[in-house]
């Protein structure tokens, strides 16, 4: 740790080392030469305050004339919300992070990134004073006629150097004033009148210096999110079929509502902002334009209401690189193509910009924002993993395997929840496969094998389709678009049609998905032909196919093998959006070819890396093998890696509507509406003085009551039971928040709320239920709720809501609503829009505010009556939390004194959406159709 070293090295005890210094060396930081002529004489002894708040902290000394809020900005793209910054002046910022030492290794990780920004960082000392500061000036009295560039910048000199024009001063958008920045001594000031003679003309001149900059481009923005009809209008759709629908039609939408926001309405977009509040011109004008396509396209095709109720998911690691990945894909496919109108063009972009950003450099991100790795394979088969030992990510220290395989294990442990008998029929099913894909080899056919969890992860087996499917001549003749047609011809050569028959003589099956390609076109192809199956298998001998099939439920696989004997070797295959029927997809080999490295030596197709693509090559390389020896290649195939768009940004249920026109909508929909959340969020994070930096980094020991720990620590049934009450079934509480933490984040989201209140900023309020309380994204908070979630609330959801998406969740949206007389009444009843629900209360004292529960219903029973054992009146506690599913209906009683705040993870399982999507069965857990189905079995 250099960085480290150089801080211990540098850093002197500072109180000694002040205490005989002159006033004047005080307040100039020990340097007295520029302070004003009369401090000089004035002697003072002050006491000072220890200096530990600056332990840790760093000197940034920023290449660029500093715009706080670009910087801030560009720390919280970059995943570092938790570094605080602070302008000291000059070029400089003072760096620090709540936890003393993070912030030394942060910089020394992340060189490149600091590079970028900063000349030089370094541990601040003692020794460290500031000389010249910058001032943004205004100033009056210039006559029109000599407005120009040239001529502020020697005006300016009259009270320092120019160093930056503001952009409304260059274009004379604003004539009222000359606006522009001055570099001065830092004890300088710019307030004078002066008579200057310009080109002959006198010109009384008065310079006065500007409102600080971010509370001058934050006020910019008051009326920007003030006005909000115009921003952000977010449809309240529940989920197909998932949890969504409430009494009340739906809670509120995925991200939350905002006011004025009618349903329906169409998304115009002001992008009125004052140039300098984002410093980044070029990206409004870039939003601009593409708003204006949306419109057009829009206006040309029937109104946005037509949209369905698929309401993308904006996901909690919104702003992180993963912002700057999207809007990069978007950028370059609008540059290309100046405009939006190739829907397939602009979504390939998209999407390529997340894959590769996840690939590059060997790369597997896993946190959340970034497309979520997973491993069929390996996830399904998890003992056998213990026997392979190839890398699945060539990552240098196989941490992002181990997290790959610990992932998918989750989520097959939830499939393998619904099927007690997971294992025995997996394995009968793959000895039946064998079998008959061995016969249909010795009889020579080349065909498909294919196997399949059924529709997306439903819990049955479904026919495997050995039949030859539509080749894409056939494909494309029934109005079915094959993209990179070419490529994928190439590798569909290798078995001599589009599907390749596979001799399997050890199968494990990985089963991806099963599709039936539909389109009107196609109706004259039967049905088993139709049967699109993304198929991946660990094959020891024989090779892998990839194939037409559609697979909403993933858009790239890529398969690593390597050639038995050592002659070939597979690959494959990323899906993309094609369009047979929205949700169909049609695989592109070429881009995979980007993503998949030879390797030379062992022969053997690597995961990530853009550096080599040789696919073309190992295909035709295969096929002229297959051709020659008229045979099939041996190629073991060893891994299966799917990369799954990250769920919670949920594009893959765009995909599921019936019409591709409605579909592009709702793509440039949601892409804008991502945006203009994005900046929303981006806004509130940069602009927001944070009160309470510790509560923004998990700190177990603070945050939780010691019980809790305990029972997290030793993570079993038992041990959460113990610290558990079950008042009915399916709701459980216990005691979970340390209450200085309680206290702690009441004082961060009242310190938010009065803030916005004083700025007069609208904000997005939790839900459709609530007109107070404040949703913790929007605070930057985003960091310590993932941690929140997957360390302390997963572990829980895991044990008890196997069923209801507990341990596969993947996605969370955190609030507080703050209840009390003159705040939130009651609370209708409804049910969630999430599939759990976490409820914490934080405090003070009231009365009142009790959260009733009335069973658990699906939507066709949302309305129907409830049992006396279905009844269950809670009281919040301070520090308690309640846990229950999201379609456990329930409402809250007013709060009739007092002040309730409540703290709400409202949870997600992007699995278990899709699941339910294709799932009419609710007699598992609505109450109603449990009473059904057992009346008609009786
Ligand atoms: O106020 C509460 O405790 C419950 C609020 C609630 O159920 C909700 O926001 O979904
Ligand atoms: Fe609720």
């Amino acid at each position: 740790m250099r960085v480290a070293e150089r801080a211990q090295n540098v850093w002197k005890p500072k109180v000694q080392q002040k205490q005989n210094l002159s006033y004047a060396q005080i307040v100039t930081g020990g340097n007295a030469s520029c302070s004003q002529d009369n401090v000089r004489d004035s002697f003072l002894n002050v006491d000072l305050e220890a200096t530990s708040w600056l332990d840790g902290c760093f000197v940034g000394c920023l290449r660029e004339v500093p715009n706080l809020q670009s910087i801030k900005e560009s720390f919280i793209m970059g995943g570092f919300s938790l570094v605080r910054l602070r302008y000291l002046g000059e070029k400089f910022v003072l760096l620090s992070c709540d936890d003393v030492g993070v912030l030394c290794n942060l910089i020394e990780d992340n060189k490149a990134w600091f590079d970028g920004l900063f000349s030089s960082v370094f541990p601040w000392d003692g020794s460290f004073t500031i000389k010249e500061r910058f001032a943004w000036v205004r100033c009056r009295g210039i006559p029109l006629q000599l407005w120009s560039n040239h001529c502020f910048v020697n005006i300016g000199v009259v009270v320092g150097e120019v160093v930056e024009i503001d952009e409304a001063t260059k274009e004379k958008e604003r004539l009222e004033f000359a606006r522009f920045r001055v570099k001065i001594l830092v004890t300088s000031s710019v307030s004078m009148v002066k008579v200057i003679s310009i080109n002959g003309i006198l010109c009384k001149v008065s310079f006065e210096e500007d409102m600080c900059f971010s509370e001058l481009a934050f006020n910019s923005l008051v009326g920007k999110w003030g006005g909000v009809d115009t921003e952000l209008d977010t449809e309240a759709g529940s989920e197909d079929g998932g949890v969504g629908g409430s009494l009340r039609d739906s809670v509120g939408s995925d991200f939350g509502e905002l006011h004025g926001v009618g349903k329906g309405e169409e998304a115009t977009v002001q992008c009125k902002v004052t140039p300098f509040c984002l410093g980044k011109e070029h990206q409004l004008h870039g939003l601009t334009e593409f708003q204006e396509s949306v419109r057009a396209a829009i206006k040309d095709d029937g109104p946005l209401g037509a949209i369905p109720s698929h309401q993308p998911r904006i996901n909690e690691g919104l702003i992180k690189n993963e912002v700057v990945v999207n809007e990069e894909g978007t950028q370059a496919s609008e540059a290309r193509q100046g405009g939006y109108d190739g829907i397939n063009e602009m979504l390939t972009a998209f999407k390529k910009g997340l894959v590769e950003k996840v690939l590059a450099n060997n790369e597997v991100t896993l946190h959340e924002g970034s497309p979520v790795v997973e491993c069929g394979s390996r996830g399904a088969y998890k003992e056998q993993l213990s026997t392979m030992n190839t890398p699945l990510v060539d990552n240098s220290d196989g941490k992002a395997l181990e997290k790959v395989i610990e992932e998918a294990s989750g989520i097959n442990e939830e499939l393998a929840s619904h099927l007690p008998n997971f294992k025995e029929m997996i394995t009968k099913k793959c000895s039946e496969l064998i079998v008959k894909s061995t016969s249909r080899q010795q009889d020579g056919i080349e065909e498909a094998f294919f196997t399949s969890m059924g529709h997306e992860g439903s819990p049955s087996w479904v026919a495997n389709s050995f039949g030859p499917r539509p080749s894409f001549d056939e494909l494309e003749h029934s109005g079915v678009r094959v993209v990179g047609k070419d490529d994928v011809a190439c590798s569909s050569h290798i078995g001599g049609r589009t599907n390749i028959a596979l001799p399997v003589q050890d199968v494990p099956p990985i089963v991806v998905d099963n599709l039936i390609l539909e389109s009107e076109k196609l109706d004259g192809i039967d049905e088993e032909r139709r049967k699109g199956t993304l198929v991946s298998a660990r094959v020891e001998q024989g090779f892998q196919s990839s194939t037409v099939g559609a697979a909403p439920l993933f858009d790239l696989i890529a398969l690593e093998g390597k050639g038995v004997d050592n002659s070939s070797r597979m690959h494959f295959g990323l899906m993309d959006y094609g369009v047979v029927r929205p949700r169909d997809s049609v695989v592109k080999v070429k881009d995979v070819a980007s993503i998949l490295e030879t390797n030379e030596d062992s022969r053997s197709l690597r995961l990530a890396s853009r550096k080599v693509t040789r696919l073309e090559e190992d295909v035709s390389e295969a096929a002229g093998f297959t051709l020659k020896d008229s045979n099939l290649v041996d190629v073991r195939v060893e891994q299966a890696v799917f990369l799954v768009q990250q769920p919670s940004a949920r594009i893959d249920s765009l995909f599921t509507t019936d019409s591709a026109i409605e579909n592009s909508f709702v793509i440039l929909r949601w892409i804008e509406q991502f945006r203009k959340l994005a900046r929303y969020r981006l806004q509130l994070m940069v602009n927001y003085q944070r009160l309470n930096w510790d509560i923004y980094n998990m700190n177990a020991q603070k945050f939780f009551t010691p019980s809790f720990l305990c029972a997290i620590e030793e993570n079993t049934e038992e041990g959460f039971r113990n610290i558990m009450d079950e008042p009915c079934p399916g709701v459980f509480t216990f005691d979970m928040l340390h209450p200085q933490f309680c206290e702690k984040l009441i004082r961060e989201v009242d310190n938010f709320l009065r803030w916005t209140a004083d700025l007069k900023i609208k904000i997005m309020r939790p839900n459709e239920l609530h007109e107070h309380g404040a949703v913790l994204h929007d605070l930057g908070m985003e960091p310590m709720l993932q941690t929140f979630r997957k360390e302390y609330i997963e572990p829980i959801t895991r044990v008890f809501y196997g069923e209801f998406g507990g341990s596969a969740l993947d996605s969370h949206y955190a609030f507080v609503v703050d209840h009390g007389l003159a705040r939130d009444g009651e609370v209708d009843l409804h049910v969630d829009d999430a599939h759990l629900a976490l409820n914490i209360c934080l405090g003070y004292d009231f009365s009142g505010g009790e959260l009733f529960f009335r069973g658990v219903r699906c939507d066709d029973h949302i309305t129907t009556g409830c049992q006396p054992e279905e009844m269950l009146d809670y009281c919040h506690v301070p520090g308690r939390a309640i846990l229950h599913t999201g379609r456990h209906r329930h409402g809250t009683t007013a709060t009739t004194s007092g002040r309730r705040l409540n703290l709400i993870f409202w949870l997600k399982s992007s699995r278990l959406a899709k699941w339910r999507r294709y799932q009419n069965d609710c007699s598992s857990w609505c109450a109603e159709c449990m009473r059904k189905k057992k009346d008609e079995a009786s």
